[in-house]
């Protein structure tokens, strides 16, 4: 296999980057908390202290509602937005009061790929120069040296390195999506937040961006944060899967613990809502009720209540801890759906 290409770049700021090695934390947070002012001029709480870690390699797939903290979530690992409280560390590092030079050299490592091509790629200039960006500006390489790596990417995600002298508009919506891709990749970065990076996407395009994508972070060894609504999606790239739920994770596990049969009702209610991702021995929908309360104004207890079909009076006062209920396996509910592995089997692991 040909080797990734890389521009001979200036080592970060925060000193060269480690090696890369499959299984140890790449990033973690803790204790991370964002808010925004709410439309009623209330306080919305859009990441709850959130306690994650991502290991390097893996590709986590994060999973809710709309307006759950999903983009919040990937854009505070990325520093794209501040967090009132907490922190994010990078390979041990705590970047969240990184600034300045070193903030910026850290961004080569942490890349975006957004939903919508067309917003985020400037309509005035030359792929060549949206692509080489994240290597000219966060890794400090030349023209020259980007030059080759451009023309290398652009034709790895399939375009042709002749792509680079067109504009934006001259591609379908498929093919800014690879340029999308080249771009994010371009600063050979370590962690990638993939917002519904296919959501806009035809049916049947989407399924090639997607390979795409699954490939060249496989190639890579790329960990990525794979954000969408999507659980057929999710189960097709994702290693493990989080669920969120009014900016808190509610439950994380591997893909196969997840689809096999989640463990809070919640993401139960989801998976229900895919006929073809139904888990086994659940074959019932289970319909969500009511509304998503309102972000400002959250319900007592655990935030799920008011709709959970399984609360009882605990639910109604006593919000749930995080719970670890087999070995990788965590889920916030005071009544989950799986129950909790026996000690000897968790010891095996
Ligand atoms: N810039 C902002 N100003 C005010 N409120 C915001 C802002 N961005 C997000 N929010 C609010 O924060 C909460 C989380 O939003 P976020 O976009 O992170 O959720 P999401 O799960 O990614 O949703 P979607 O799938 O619709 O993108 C929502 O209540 C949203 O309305």
């Amino acid at each position: 296999m040909t080797p990734p290409p890389t521009a001979s770049v200036t080592p970060a700021a925060t000193g060269p980057v480690p090696p890369a090695r499959p299984g140890t934390p790449l990033i973690r947070a803790e204790k991370l908390r964002v808010e925004y002012r709410g439309r009623s001029g209330g306080r919305v709480r859009a990441l709850r202290d959130i306690d994650l870690e991502i290991v390097e390699g893996e590709t986590l797939g994060l999973v809710g509602e709309s307006g759950c903290g999903k983009s919040t979530l990937g854009r505070a690992l990325l520093r794209v937005v501040e967090p009132v409280s907490g922190t994010v560390d990078f390979l041990g590092l705590n970047i969240t009061g990184l600034s300045g030079p070193r903030l910026r050299r850290t961004r080569a490592d942490l890349q975006m790929i957004f939903q919508d091509p067309f917003g985020s790629l400037n309509p005035r200039r030359r792929i060549a120069d949206i692509v080489a960006e994240p290597l000219l500006r966060a890794r400090g390489a030349s023209r020259a040296e980007a030059e080759p790596v451009v023309r290398e990417l652009l034709e790895r995600v399939g375009l042709g390195a002749d792509a680079g002298r067109r504009k934006p508009h001259e591609f379908s919506g498929g093919q800014r999506q690879r340029i999308g891709i080249a771009r994010a990749l371009a600063s050979s970065p370590r962690f990638v937040v993939a917002d519904e990076a296919v959501s806009a996407l035809d049916v049947s395009i989407q399924a090639q961006v997607l390979n795409l994508l699954t490939d060249m972070v496989r190639e890579r060894g790329l960990t990525m944060l794979f954000i969408s609504h999507d659980l057929g999606v999710v189960r097709h790239i994702a290693d493990r899967v989080a669920v969120m739920y009014l900016g808190q994770i509610i439950e994380i596990a591997s893909r196969d613990d997840f689809f096999a049969g989640p463990a809070h009702p919640y993401s139960a209610a989801l998976l229900s809502s895919v006929p073809s991702l139904r888990a086994g021995g659940r074959r019932e929908r289970q319909l969500l009720e009511g509304e998503l309360p309102d972000p400002a104004n959250p319900p007592d207890g655990c935030l799920f209540q008011t709709r959970c079909p399984f609360a009882q009076d605990e639910c109604r006062t006593r919000m749930p801890e995080p719970r670890e209920i087999a070995p990788g396996r965590t889920v916030r509910c005071h009544l989950p759906l799986v129950p909790s592995a026996p000690p000897g089997n968790r010891e095996k692991g």
